[in-house]
């Protein structure tokens, strides 16, 4: 494709074609879009993040898709998101509004073409068995239930926390950009919007907050097409899982810490089909709109 305007979105990509979307856009809208890289994976590709900003030295929010790299509509949507992103600045006075006061920074993982591999693809020492859970890394409850000391199972934790570069990537940008006031990490599937906590049952001290802004999102995004999400506490929505993106990043001060679980709900899983993926980001721009407007004006 020549541009953004004739990439097409209704189809899964491959890393390359990811990346070309990318420098596209950027070339396209490089008043408000940058490139940044904040790290290396394990085959040492660069970790690409794009940065939505009209000012300098503002407060952020965040949104990554494809931490696991089998859950391929999350990556799909991340495209359709960034183009919704240029294309309603300056149209959307909420979007417009809340890029006038904050950044946007989306991290679509470009993973290889794996199909159904959710870990990362370093090997573990004194096991036969690759990878590690980047959804168990995290110094949020580390180790605890919920997580597998097994480098052979799907939920390894790793050998310590924040040992997988795609994840201290992450924590480092955290730290140092200091100011970031929402957190969304996007998978598949099940149809659910989750906050903290998964590693304990203690409620969050936010939990009303965030409860009630989770119906707002969950009844936003159900009123495109009625898809029905559930939503809650990890631990109580979907089940106890330690060393969870979202508990850390809520403990370093992101109150507004979320993650989906795009489409559907298991008739298709991860291999959902390809003509599912603009309405699937249709309906979940709609709660991360009403999450982004929220952080806004709070
Ligand atoms: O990975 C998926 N689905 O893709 N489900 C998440 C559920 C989850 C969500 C948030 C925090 C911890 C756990 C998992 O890592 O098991
Ligand atoms: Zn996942």
């Amino acid at each position: 494709p020549r541009s953004t305007d004739d990439f097409v979105y209704t189809t899964y990509h491959n890393l390359n074609s990811i990346n070309s979307f990318m420098d596209m856009l950027v070339a396209e809208n490089s008043n408000l879009v940058s490139k940044i890289v904040i790290g290396q994976s394990y085959e040492n590709r660069p970790l690409n993040v794009l940065k939505f900003s009209t000012g300098a030295n503002r407060p952020g929010m965040w949104i990554d898709t494809g931490i696991h790299s089998r859950e391929w509509v999350t990556q799909a949507s991340g495209i359709w998101f960034a183009k919704k992103i240029v294309t309603d600045y300056g149209r959307d006075p909420v979007l417009t509004d809340i890029l006038n006061n904050y950044d946007i920074f989306l991290e679509i993982v470009t993973r290889p073409l794996d199909r159904m591999w959710r870990k990362t693809r370093k090997p573990n020492s004194g096991s036969s068995c690759v990878g590690v859970d980047p959804n168990r890394n995290w110094d949020a409850g580390f180790g605890g239930a919920g997580s597998s000391g097994n480098p052979c199972t799907q939920t390894y934790r790793g050998p310590s926390a924040h040992s997988e570069r795609e994840v201290k990537a992450i924590v480092d940008f955290v730290k140092s950009h200091g100011k970031l006031k929402a957190f969304v990490s996007i998978h598949s599937y099940s149809q659910m919007l989750l906050y903290p906590y998964g590693y304990t049952s203690t409620p969050a001290k936010d939990k009303a907050e965030l409860h009630e802004l989770a119906r707002t999102a969950v009844s936003a995004l159900q009123s495109l097409y009625n898809t029905r999400y559930t939503y809650g506490s990890i631990i109580t929505t979907i089940y106890q899982a330690s060393g969870g993106t979202i508990d850390w990043t809520y403990n370093q001060g992101v109150k507004y810490s979320y993650t989906f679980e795009l489409r559907d709900t298991g008739r298709y899983g991860f291999l959902l089909p390809a003509d599912q993926i603009v309405p699937t980001a249709e309906e979940t721009w709609l709660a991360l709109m009403a999450i982004m407007e929220h952080t806004r004006n709070n």
